[in-house]
């Protein structure tokens, strides 16, 4: 743990200065692309206008034969494209793989200056972020960079959930965390073998009425990921950084997806992941308030006035938490409007 004092300080001669805050950019949906696959690649230039984030992926999905390619293709891309207020995010490969550190030397020298975020996979304790903190700056400086590459960590391992707030806190340069539901599933022996989202079997039942215990009990299913991302939205939260639910696996079941991303913003994740086109929308839908949501916000805050005592609104009483609460809201709905027209209309703000 290094000291307070020298915490915000460059870990290389020549390195840019970490920021103290966090910038809370619009962040609703992290859109995967492989940068090996032309396909995608060819798509990525509109895309981009649609997205909050879009994340040029080299690790799981990528095969072995394209490591190389996909790290490539994403410098090419990133060389002819000017993507505006988009983000632009990479997730490199595992720090124990052969491929890792050509990622980290070849996007950092080449495009560096393109890059908010890099993410990190399998991320198991702030020994990987310090390793990746100095790793950076060292290419920083090399390159000359003057704004810091932020990192983002992947909670996908039994232990990283153990040491989920030393990994949020390890660095001035951690931005946020995602869950990776696959791998932490199968790192915890857990019994699913989907891609995030619930499963069938893991339910509360009613209790019987009779002694009939097979009949009329309704059930009612649970979520697998509560405990997971309940832990990492309070780690991210007082370190100030951001919690992000990840994948949703099951394209087709847009329905669930849609629940799934919900739970997740309602808990304090600020974005998911979009493995899909069908899925940018969902997230968008999803991580921006209701234009409902915002009105009320408008008016419990104006009814506030300081913030300090209690008032009625539709009968209900609102007081300086609830009034917090409701800033929460409106000040999601101000940045999200200063992005996107059609909000801000909605949002009449
Ligand atoms: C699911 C797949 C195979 C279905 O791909 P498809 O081609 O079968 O789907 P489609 O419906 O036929 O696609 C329609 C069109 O959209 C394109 N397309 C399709 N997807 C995209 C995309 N993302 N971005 C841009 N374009 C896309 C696709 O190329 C096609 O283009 P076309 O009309 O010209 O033929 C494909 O969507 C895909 O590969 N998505 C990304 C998968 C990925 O990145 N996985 C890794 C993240 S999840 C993870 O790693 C786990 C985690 C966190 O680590 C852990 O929990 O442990
Ligand atoms: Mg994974």
């Amino acid at each position: 743990m290094r000291s307070p004092r020298a915490f915000f300080r460059p870990l290389a001669v020549g390195a840019p200065v970490p920021n103290v805050d966090i910038p809370f950019k619009p962040s609703r949906m992290i859109h995967f692309f492989d940068p090996s696959n032309e396909k995608m690649a060819a798509k990525v230039p509109d895309i981009a206008k649609k997205v909050d984030i879009l994340l040029g992926n080299l690790e799981d999905a990528v095969k072995t034969d394209k490591k190389e390619a996909a790290r490539q293709g994403l410098v090419d891309i990133a060389k002819a494209n000017d993507f505006g207020d988009t983000q632009l995010w990479t997730r490199v490969n595992s720090l124990d793989s052969p491929w890792v550190l050509d990622d980290l030397i070849t996007l950092v020298s080449e495009i560096g200056d393109k890059l908010d975020v890099i993410m990190v996979p399998k991320v198991e304790g702030p020994q990987d972020i310090h390793y990746v903190d100095r790793l950076l700056a060292q290419l920083e400086a090399r390159a000359g960079l003057e704004r810091q590459i932020l990192v983002h960590a992947i909670l996908e391992t039994a232990e990283g959930v153990a040491n989920v707030e030393e990994i949020a806190a390890a660095s001035p340069r951690m931005q946020g965390i995602s869950l990776g539901p696959a791998d932490l599933a199968a790192s915890r022996r857990m019994k699913t073998a989907r891609v995030g989202g619930g499963h069938p079997g893991y339910l509360v039942r009613q209790d019987p009425t009779g002694d009939d215990l097979t009949e009329g009990r309704a059930i009612y299913q649970q979520d697998l990921w509560h405990y997971t991302i309940a832990r990492m939205v309070d780690a991210c939260a007082m370190n100030g950084i951001l919690p992000f639910y990840g994948p949703f696996g099951d394209i087709k079941d847009v329905v669930a997806c849609e629940d799934q991303f919900r739970n997740a913003f309602l808990l304090g994740c600020v974005g998911a992941w979009s493995l899909h086109p069908v899925q940018i929308d969902i997230a968008k839908k999803v991580f921006s308030p209701s234009p409902e949501d915002v009105a009320h916000a408008k008016r419990v805050v104006e009814a506030m006035g300081d913030g300090s005592g209690a008032v009625m609104i539709d009968g209900k009483m609102e007081d300086d938490a609830s009034c917090k609460q409701n800033i929460v809201m409106l000040d999601l709905a101000k940045a999200l409007a200063e992005r996107d027209p059609e909000l801000a209309a909605a949002y009449d703000l």
